[in-house]
């Protein structure tokens, strides 16, 4: 549906040029939610801003739904950027106009009828649950709200891609959920096609289908969200990984600074990178290698069918026992490490 073929961009400033993107490609697959992660300055603005040529790059193609935006006259890309829909950050809603008003403009601007009009914006103020603020100004409505009215102005001609720069960094983690499973629910109900930029992992693993990782301007990894345990030597892993810190509750940092090496309970870090959520881990520890198992905090979380995080534990048991129960749990490619002796 999108596909970017070597787009190169290069900003000028007085004395200076800034390379914001070198020679990016990449492909969005119909129907798909495709996220675009990266750092602040990595060029992920410049590049969702590319694909409806807000920005212009100075080399490549863009082709959206078969059709090559850089070649076309100025009302074929106007026609064209109807069926490509835009949410920001900030919003960017008229102040002077109602939400039924913001809701409308795309609509007046191509020409539909008051009557059209008014049966479109209610439609889509019913599909984003603000049929009660219809006569609001934006300055009496919430961040949430603000950018479900932005939404409904997106979809209002009926675009077959929606474009979200940051969509959801102003906003609270509820809210920020509350939207994100309602771009889910877009890209369901209206199969629309939604390309998405963001900073934050948990907006990738929430709703997106396919990563890319941009970095320097360049793509660094691209692949499907729920690949990314799979792939061993992924960057994404890692850095989904590398936020699974837990934390030794004081409690537990008192007994290790106590505690006799001859103890036999150990408190181990167990990390979970891509193992399937249904494995058995635990309770295998118990029952077949005799070590008791206490939980003492982490966090896991799930992406697709897998899980990965950290978890804190202690295995209480034999020092044979306590080995071998370490070397099974490793066997199924999970990682421990030895904190120290407790109790
Ligand atoms: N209009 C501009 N003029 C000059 N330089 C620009 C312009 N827009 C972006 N840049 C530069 O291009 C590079 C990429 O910027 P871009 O905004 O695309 O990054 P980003 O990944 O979206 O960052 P952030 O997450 O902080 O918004 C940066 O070095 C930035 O300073």
């Amino acid at each position: 549906m999108i596909e970017l073929k070597d787009i190169t961009k290069t900003f000028r400033q007085k004395n200076k040029s800034i390379s914001a993107l070198s020679g990016v490609s990449l492909k969005v697959e119909r129907g798909r939610i495709f996220g675009i992660i990266g750092p602040s300055g990595a060029g992920k603005s410049t590049l969702i801003r590319c694909v409806n040529l807000l920005e212009k790059p100075d080399t490549g193609e863009v082709i959206v739904d078969g059709q090559n935006l850089l070649t076309m006259s100025a009302s074929q890309l106007a026609d064209a950027r109807r069926h490509i829909g835009m949410i920001f950050q900030h919003f960017n809603l008229l102040s002077s106009r109602t939400v039924h008003g913001n809701i409308a403009f795309p609509l007046e601007l191509a020409g539909v009828s008051a009557a059209d009009i008014d049966t479109r914006v209610n439609e889509l103020l019913s599909l984003v649950g603000l049929e009660d603020k219809k006569n609001n100004y934006p300055a009496s409505l919430s961040g949430g709200q603000k950018q479900r009215v932005a939404i409904a102005r997106a979809l209002a001609t009926n675009p077959k891609v929606l474009l979200c720069d940051e969509a959801t960094s102003a906003l609270d983690p509820s809210t920020t959920n509350a939207i994100l499973n309602l771009l889910k629910d877009i890209n369901r109900k209206l199969q629309i096609t939604i390309l998405l930029i963001t900073h934050e992992m948990e907006v990738v693993r929430t709703i997106c289908d396919d990563v890319a990782l941009i970095s320097d301007g360049k793509i660094a990894e691209q692949l499907p969200v729920h690949a990314i345990f799979s792939n061993t030597d992924s960057v994404l892993a890692k850095s989904f990984i590398g936020n699974a810190s837990v934390e030794i509750p004081q409690y537990y940092q008192d007994k290790l600074n106590n505690a006799s090496q001859q103890s036999d309970e150990i408190l181990v870090k167990v990390t979970f990178a891509g193992q399937p959520s249904n494995s058995q881990e635990f309770g295998s520890l118990s029952r077949e290698y005799g070590v008791n198992v206490n939980i003492i905090s982490g966090r896991l979380e799930h992406a697709g069918d897998v899980k990965y995080g950290a978890l804190l534990i202690t295995l209480k048991g034999s020092p044979d026992n306590r080995e071998n129960a370490l070397a099974y749990l490793q066997q199924d490619g999970i990682t421990t490490e030895l904190i120290g002796h407790v109790g």
